[in-house]
């Protein structure tokens, strides 16, 4: 039978499949993949809030590994490597905002048939959330009190992001690479120095602004997330043992990188 050519149909041999090694399902690991979705209950509703927590996990995942290689192109004065990879960070990060939406086609009735078989799980429990806050500037030992109940392996990757170099401290060893200084006193004096003379600096510039990008779509993230809560639960405390909104309204006013913020004042 010959499908190939122009007719529509499947071709009789598939381009990466001429020496019978890889398969769409099998470079995947599609068979594992979707079998990770366990609903703990009959609620029609639990499907989907499985799959929109693990395509967060899978976008914390990647966004880990573009951060770090970003920190380490900044560490290697590569600057512009690094603004190549905040664009993909950036476009992730509206991505993680947007998905928001498909959550809240439930219904909080449809939520609250099966919110009870969480208990005490919560996103409180997210390691690679935490992992992200941590490498990002905002690392809070206060937070491993919420992991009683991970893995040594995970523990172990809380406190070595907790020990290791964040974007922050990358960008302050960009511009001293420059010959800025920056020791507390000095340093904004040098952001200043930077963003008042574009033609010398202008790409210790800009990518403090991917930066205070990452800083925003954070935030809005936070302020997403809250009002989602609020749709869903109400006044109602968190699964995880917080006083639910209160609590995460508090975390939207948090920066990564304060100082970049700051800089505004001065300008
Ligand atoms: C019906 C939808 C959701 C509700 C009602 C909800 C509710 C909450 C509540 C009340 C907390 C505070 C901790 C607690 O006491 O439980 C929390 C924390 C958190 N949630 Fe959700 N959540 C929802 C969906 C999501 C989704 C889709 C994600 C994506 C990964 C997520 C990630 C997180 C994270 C990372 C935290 C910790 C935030 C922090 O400590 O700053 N949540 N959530
Ligand atoms: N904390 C939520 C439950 C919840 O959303 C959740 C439960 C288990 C695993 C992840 C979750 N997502 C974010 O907190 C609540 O209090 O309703």
């Amino acid at each position: 039978m010959g499908v190939d050519g122009d007719a529509p149909g499947p071709p009789s041999r598939r381009f990466g499949e001429e020496g019978g090694r890889l398969s769409y399902g099998g470079y995947l690991r599609l068979p594992e993949l979707l079998d990770q979705q366990r609903p703990e209950s009959e609620a029609p509703d639990e499907l989907l809030f499985i799959t929109i927590h693990q395509v967060y996990e899978l976008w914390f995942k990647l966004l880990l590994h573009e951060l770090e290689a970003a920190r380490e192109a900044m560490f290697a004065g590569e600057l512009w490597r690094a603004r190549h990879l905040f664009r993909r960070v950036h476009v992730v990060e509206r991505v993680l905002i947007g998905q928001v939406d498909v959550l809240e086609t439930m219904t909080p009735q449809d939520f609250l048939a099966f919110r009870a078989k969480l208990e005490p799980a919560s996103g409180f429990q997210s390691v690679q959330f935490r992992e992200l806050e941590f490498l990002s500037g905002l690392k809070d030992e206060r937070y491993l009190g919420t992991f009683r109940h991970a893995g040594e392996a995970e523990l172990a990757r809380l406190r070595r992001r907790l020990a290791e170099p964040t974007l922050w401290d990358a960008y302050v060893a960009a511009l001293s690479q420059r010959g800025l200084p920056v020791s507390d006193d000095e340093i904004m004096g040098s952001l200043l120095a930077v963003a008042r003379d574009r033609g010398s600096y202008d790409d210790l510039w800009q990518l403090a602004e991917d930066l205070l990008t990452h800083d925003e779509t954070a935030a809005l993230w936070r302020m997403r997330h809250v009002q989602m809560v609020e749709r869903q639960i109400g006044t109602k405390s968190g699964t995880g043992g917080s006083t639910g909104a209160p609590y995460l309204r508090g975390r939207t006013r948090l920066h990564y990188f304060p100082l970049l913020w700051e800089l505004r004042a001065w300008l």
